[in-house]
């Protein structure tokens, strides 16, 4: 059974979330939004590019970023002072302290663009995402026997999700190709 927003923001895990999956709307106004987007609509974005394919998708970090190549984290510009309140609000809202959330990394979702069924890179702890301008959909997936189970929660605009405990470790996500822009902001801590 998917997933669905809850009533109760903060409501504990039901059957259906992955365990260590936690959710909450409106995190932030609409104003804050439009304000955070057009500050992100300005930063160098660049191609995702996995083994010389470009994704449909761009990408930058601050902190720390993933290298492929050498497969560890290497560092990264500091995080823009305009996105230091939001940081502090996810942190918050997670339970941890701002500058633990070492990483800050922001996709950008054109129309058609989505991202493929991944585990986030064990270099990393705790995940936060906020999401900005489109509804998109987080789907879940994790082996069981010969078989998958599943799960899906939608993402509202303004929105912010965990991946802590099963959620981030044992259980893959994926977010299925949107038709309008959407962008995540998404916090990391090392591990
Ligand atoms: O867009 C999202 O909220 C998910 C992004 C994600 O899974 C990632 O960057 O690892
Ligand atoms: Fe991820």
């Amino acid at each position: 059974m998917p997933i669905q927003a809850s009533l109760f923001p903060d409501a504990p895990p039901s059957g259906d979330h992955p365990p260590g999956f936690r959710y909450t709307p409106d995190l932030i106004d609409g104003e804050e939004e439009r304000w955070l987007a057009a500050g992100i609509a300005a930063l160098p974005l660049k191609p995702f590019e996995f083994h010389g394919y470009l994704a449909n998708r761009r990408v930058v970090s601050f902190g720390y970023r993933y290298d492929y190549a050498r497969r560890a984290v290497a560092a990264a510009p500091d995080v823009p002072s305009f996105l230091l309140d939001l940081r502090a609000r996810v942190a918050a809202w997670a339970g941890v302290a701002p500058d633990d959330f070492r990483q800050l990394l922001i996709n950008e979702y054109a129309p058609g663009a989505g991202i493929g069924w991944h585990r986030d890179k064990p270099q990393f702890g705790l995940v936060a995402g906020v999401s900005l301008l489109s509804p998109a959909t987080l789907r879940f997936r994790r082996r069981e026997a010969d078989d998958w189970r599943r799960a899906a929660a939608p993402l509202a605009p303004r929105s912010v999700y965990l991946l802590a405990g099963e959620a981030r470790s044992v259980w893959e996500h994926s977010i299925i190709e949107g038709d309008a822009l959407r962008y995540s902001v998404t916090f990391r801590t090392l591990a």
